[in-house]
């Protein structure tokens, strides 16, 4: 589904991504984790060509994404991207935080809009926050309102930057459980991580980065219990 070959990235004379290769399936959930600074979110950010890669080529099913003729519109409906931060627009509701961009980009009529929305809040349990400004909703709260409205392109993909890295620890949980949930009913998922509990109980395959290379990806099972490289264990013994 998603084919990253000899990816690499740099910012000026700073290589962040060095040679990445990845091949992630139909319905699986991979969690890429590492120290901080190592090119997680770079990398989760040419997957949907936030960044431009340097060199390399990423495909979305069998779509080069790379290639200049990509149609970026299309391309970010089908991938949605949740970020640390949430990204809502403060001057609109909940509903027309998550409804403005399908109402754009798909011409659905407004009962089918009002219909979705309702289903999406439901998915992450915000029925009764419709009408409420973001600067009334907890941390917690607004994230969830981010995966409705990522959710609500209907993407086949979706790609989580740290989704839980700017909440209070006590609002960790709900969103964990949204995605988690997600996971559950086959949704594609990259998530770039600092819960390794997430990674070890939701995660298909890990992936570890460090200094912009992929040191070593496998199962949870092998990455947390079983690593083979040293830089993998000395980093799980500083974190877990
Ligand atoms: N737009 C940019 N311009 C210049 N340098 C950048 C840019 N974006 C990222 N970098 C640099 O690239 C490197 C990797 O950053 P990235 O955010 O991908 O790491 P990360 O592993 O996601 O870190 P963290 O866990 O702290 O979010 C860092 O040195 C960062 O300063």
């Amino acid at each position: 589904m998603i084919k990253v070959d000899n990816l690499r990235k740099s910012f000026g004379d700073l290589e962040v991504l060095k040679d990445i290769n990845m091949h992630i399936k139909r319905k699986e959930v991979v969690c890429v984790i590492g120290p901080s600074g190592s090119g997680k979110s770079t990398l989760l950010r040419c997957l949907n060509l936030l960044e431009k890669p340097t060199a390399g080529n990423v495909y979305i099913e069998d779509t080069n994404i790379t290639d200049t003729k990509t149609n970026i519109n299309k391309l970010r409906q089908e991938l949605g991207m949740v970020f640390q931060h949430f990204n809502l627009f403060p001057h609109m509701n909940v509903k027309e935080n998550i409804t403005l961009a399908p109402k754009r980009l798909k011409g659905k009529s407004k009962a089918e809009v009002d219909e979705l929305c309702m289903q999406l809040l439901e998915k992450v349990g915000l029925t009764d926050k419709r009408d409420v400004y973001p600067q009334n909703l907890s941390g917690g709260q607004k994230q969830r309102v981010a995966i409705a409205r990522a959710l609500a392109m209907e993407p086949k993909i979706m790609l989580f930057d740290e989704p839980t890295s700017a909440l209070d620890p006590e609002m960790v949980g709900d969103v964990l459980g949204v995605m988690r949930n997600l996971a559950t009913e086959g949704m594609t998922m990259v998530v770039v991580t600092h819960e390794m509990g997430f990674a070890r109980e939701v995660g298909h395959r890990v992936v570890f980065m460090e200094e912009g290379y992929i040191v070593e990806k496998g199962t949870p099972a092998q990455i947390f219990d079983n690593p083979k490289e040293q830089r993998t264990h000395d980093f799980l013994s500083q974190v877990l």
